[in-house]
């Protein structure tokens, strides 16, 4: 049986309010799991009772069967690389030293780190010749979500966990980034745990995404799942909102070509190239699209495409 994180009716009540409200979720070994939903609606409270940054006041958290209270801190948080939107390298120290410091606090020596971190830095595209020995402040934004993202690996961790950690980038070191994210998943098969309030970028991401408002989860299922299938009104309109938004901006766009869709053969994917009325002709026997960073049904892409 696949090892699996589980959230067991769990609460989290600041002042008699309900951060989180009654949370049951299992999250399997190797998913890209994204939770999305607006600000304040309990997404960060529930990642960081992953690695007891926050404890439920109640129910419980089981990994691989174990109640994750009773694990020891230390070792735990040692397998539990995290990446958040302000990643805080520390600025009096290397990209090497603080890419290492989760292989440092597992006593490994800086030496032996070394060769680690080079080669996350290559996989990240950050040239460990150029990079190793600078200062934190000699990076972009990017750049240095990069170093967290090495960070988070470098320990080898079996969970990841991301908090909303390109929100601050532009789109495209962004989209980069989640291209990262994308490549980095399907080499070393890690258990993800991200965080987003952009419903693009958890269509993007996930294998699954769980929904979240008022720290109630409304939805968990697949980008496809939800689009198409929304538990309920809210879902609906969240989703409905940003396909809305999406629609416009492919149409703004002018012209698309269609190409598979490299991960999965129930989306065709759009780029430019092709006329609207050939791609109309094409969905109509597609239920859904993808645009590089869009996924929207093709009923909404048709029936919008008649209205304007
Ligand atoms: N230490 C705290 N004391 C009191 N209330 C808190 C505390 N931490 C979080 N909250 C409240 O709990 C709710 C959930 O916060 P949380 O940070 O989990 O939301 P979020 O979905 O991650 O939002 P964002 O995207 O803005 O980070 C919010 O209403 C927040 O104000």
């Amino acid at each position: 049986m696949k090892s699996k994180l589980q959230f067991k009716h769990i609460y989290v009540t600041y002042n008699k309010v309900d951060a989180v409200h009654d949370l049951n979720l299992e999250i399997n070994s190797g998913e890209l799991f994204v939770l999305v939903g607006a600000s304040g609606c309990g997404k960060t409270t529930t990642l960081k009772m992953v690695n007891r940054l926050q404890t439920p006041t109640k129910g419980q958290i089981l990994y691989k069967n174990q109640d994750i209270s009773k694990f020891p801190l230390r070792k735990m948080r040692q397998n539990i690389g995290y990446v958040f939107q302000n990643i805080a390298l520390f600025p009096n120290m290397t990209i090497l030293e603080n890419a290492a410091i989760q292989l440092r606090a597992k006593n490994v020596s800086l030496s032996k780190a070394k060769p680690i971190v080079t080669r996350l830095m290559k996989k990240v595209g950050l040239d460990p010749k150029t990079y190793l020995n600078r200062m934190p402040s000699e990076l972009s934004g990017g750049q240095q979500q990069r170093v967290g993202t090495v960070r988070a690996l470098a320990a080898d961790p079996d969970i990841i966990l991301m908090d909303e950690p390109f929100s601050a980038l532009d789109p495209i070191s962004r989209e980069k980034l989640q291209d990262l994210v994308l490549n980095l998943y399907n080499e070393l098969h890690k258990t993800i745990i991200f965080v987003t309030h952009d419903m693009n970028e958890a269509i993007r991401l996930g294998t699954r995404i769980g929904v979240m408002e008022h720290g109630h989860l409304l939805q968990v299922g697949t980008a496809d799942d939800i689009v198409t299938h929304p538990a309920n009104k809210t879902v609906a309109a969240m989703f409905h909102n940003q396909r809305s938004a999406n629609i416009a901006d492919m149409i703004a766009g002018g012209f698309y070509k269609l190409v598979d869709h490299p991960n999965d053969q129930q989306y065709i994917r759009v780029d430019k190239g092709i006329s609207i009325p050939q791609l109309a002709e094409k969905l109509k026997s597609n239920p859904i699209i993808f645009e590089g960073k869009y996924l929207i049904t093709t009923k909404d892409l048709l029936s919008f495409i008649s209205e304007n």
